[in-house]
């Protein structure tokens, strides 16, 4: 697995945090920034983690902004993205088991470092279930080719 991570200047803390936390738990990663404090849009930023994802270049990805919003509806743009935002471990074991979530977006305005690990954590630690569940996520991929 391979995790990749971007914000904008309003979540690069939080995303630090995430990075840290993925360095400890030894868990491959790519940290695409940004990494200086100016004001950049998460437009930007999204469109790289959405397009590494839908390539195969990452299993995963994880983007931050200030509440975690633009970086969701930017990401659920790209054709085979299905990007939650979560403020909860409960949304994000969902996210993945319900939804087949691959891309996990947080508010770092809206939650604090050590909930947004452990958002993390549920997210990566969580399969996702099959069987009901995949007729409907069948059922986005269809909604997304007539879109
Ligand atoms: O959904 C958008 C994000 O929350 C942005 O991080 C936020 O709009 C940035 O705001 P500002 O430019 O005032 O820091």
């Amino acid at each position: 697995m391979k995790v990749i991570l971007a914000s904008d200047h309003a979540g690069l803390e939080l995303r630090q945090e995430l990075v840290a936390a993925l360095q400890e738990r030894k868990v491959a990663h790519e940290d695409v920034g940004p990494f200086a404090r100016d004001s950049v849009d998460y437009p930007d930023f999204a469109a790289r983690v959405a397009k590494a994802v839908t390539s195969g270049e990452a299993t995963l990805g994880v983007l931050v902004c200030g509440t975690g919003i633009g970086m969701s509806i930017v990401a659920n743009k790209h054709r085979g993205v299905r990007a939650a935002l979560c403020t909860t471990e409960f949304e994000a074991r969902m996210a993945r088991a319900h939804n087949d979530a691959n891309v996990l977006c947080l508010g770092q305005r809206v939650v604090g470092a050590g909930v947004g690990r452990a958002i993390l954590e549920a997210f990566l630690g969580t399969a996702f279930e099959g069987g009901r569940h995949e007729r409907r996520v069948q059922k986005i991929r269809e909604a997304e080719s007539q879109g």
